[in-house]
């Protein structure tokens, strides 16, 4: 009876025990990651994202990623790559706005001017320069297409500034602006489920002459890449030749949580021998 008694009442101290440690862990990983988040500079703003990854932050972790977002992602701004038949560079990481609080100052601008690029603000003559530069086509005599967007209006507003630019500064390519009439609205490519394997639904047809022509394709953000690749699609379709196709952003994809936390354990330990060495 006594022996009873003693082993439920150890087991109610060990529940005590782990709810209490359970409640100041959370504690502590709020405060790290509000430190974090307060940071002055990138160095203290690591330190304190790894201490609130141990204390079990799930944000921390989300916000560890995206500080080191090279370090997990197979492909590098302005590095250009293979996919699916055309070489593809983008600009930077696009980080979705569900996650603006967990970015840096410098990505929250970055993503801030590539919602300015889509909605016609600015003119993204930077990143177009540098996206060709990168696949060395400046000087390649191409066709520029652009990727159809959710309604005409839109899709005018955000690539007629590239248009001037190319008409004017470009001697050796041509743009495909008024290549592609858009036949209707549809909605925004992120908000259909399904990920990679949704139906799209098209809301364009290719009017102009592209045949024989070696083509490149703008568009403002890649996330799956099966847009580009269907456009690239009924581009050929229609006797173009696509190469190529550059973007303002590449949609980072956050990987499990819980093989970050796991990055962030062995990153401590090696720190930790690192300094006992010394
Ligand atoms: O504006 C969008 O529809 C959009 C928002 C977003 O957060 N991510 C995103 O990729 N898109 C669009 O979705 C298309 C790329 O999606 P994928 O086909 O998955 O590569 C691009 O045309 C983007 O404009």
């Amino acid at each position: 009876m006594l022996a009873r008694l003693v082993f439920t009442l150890l087991c109610v101290l060990v529940c005590i025990l782990f709810y209490v440690i359970g409640f100041w862990r959370k504690k502590a990983g709020d405060a790290a990651f509000a430190a974090a988040r307060t940071a002055i500079d990138e160095k203290e703003r690591d330190q304190y994202c790894r201490l609130s990854v141990l204390a079990g932050n799930r944000n921390a972790c989300r916000m560890f990623f995206f500080s080191h977002t090279d370090i997990y992602e197979n492909h590098q701004p302005l590095k250009p790559y293979s996919f699916r038949g055309m070489k593809v560079t983008f600009y930077g990481y696009y980080y979705p706005a569900r996650h603006e609080k967990l970015l840096s100052n410098r990505q929250r601008m970055f993503c801030h001017a590539l919602f300015r690029f889509k909605d016609g603000e600015i003119h993204g003559v930077r990143f177009f320069k540098s996206c060709m530069e990168a696949q060395h086509l400046e000087e390649e005599n191409l066709h520029v297409m652009f990727m159809p967007c959710s309604s005409r209006e839109k899709y005018i507003r955000r690539f007629r500034r590239l248009d001037e630019y190319i008409s004017t500064h470009c001697p050796q390519m041509t743009s495909g602006l008024n290549d592609v009439v858009i036949t209707g609205t549809r909605e925004s490519l992120h908000k259909m489920k399904g990920g990679k394997k949704r139906i799209l639904k098209r809301n364009y047809s290719i009017t102009g002459d592209v045949e024989g022509k070696n083509i490149v394709i703008v568009d403002d953000v890649m996330t799956t890449g099966q847009s580009v690749s269907e456009y690239k699609k009924e581009i050929e379709r229609h006797g173009g030749r696509v190469t190529a196709a550059i973007f303002y952003g590449k949609t980072v994809e956050v990987p499990p949580l819980f093989l970050l936390r796991m990055h962030v354990l062995y990153i401590q330990v090696k720190c930790l021998l690192k300094t006992r060495k010394r």
